[in-house]
């Protein structure tokens, strides 16, 4: 594999880096009042299930993801735009405070514009 096909999961330092970056980022969504209430019947492995699976999309991870499609897994869950954004802005934040490099936050920053449109069911 060369320098320009490794993912940014392993240039971010692989499998301990990001467990790292999902338990933060499990606790700061779990500490925001209004994003928590999406989570009530979602139990801890779960949760950690979904950081798992959020960052490897994001991240171009190891995890085969081969479940439901993003709109089928968030359907009926009435995800607002500003929720979506709050996920976003907790996950850059994760990122930052790691210090992932500008060009892995911008190419985040893409694929969340990209998946929005399956997961956001609602502007306002
Ligand atoms: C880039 C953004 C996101 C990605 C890639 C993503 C990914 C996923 C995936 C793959 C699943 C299916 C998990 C499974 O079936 O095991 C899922 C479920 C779920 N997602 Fe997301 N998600 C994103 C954003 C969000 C947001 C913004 C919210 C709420 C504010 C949310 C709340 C949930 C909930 C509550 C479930 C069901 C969890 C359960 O009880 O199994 N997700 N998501």
């Amino acid at each position: 594999m060369t320098a320009a096909e490794t993912s940014f999961y392993d240039q971010l330092g692989g499998a301990p880096t990001i467990k790292e970056a999902v338990d933060r980022f499990y606790v700061r969504v779990l500490d925001d009042a209004e994003l928590a209430p999406y989570f009530v019947d979602t139990d801890v492995i779960q949760l950690k299930r979904h950081q798992v699976l959020l960052l490897s999309q994001v991240l171009g991870g190891p995890t085969a993801y081969e479940g439901r499609d993003l709109a089928t897994a968030h359907a009926g869950m009435a995800i607002t735009g500003e929720h979506y954004a709050k996920v976003g802005s907790h996950l850059m934040g994760v990122l930052g405070e790691m210090g992932a490099p500008a060009h892995i936050a911008a190419a985040v920053e893409d694929t969340l514009k990209a998946v929005r449109p399956d997961i956001v069911a609602t502007e306002s």
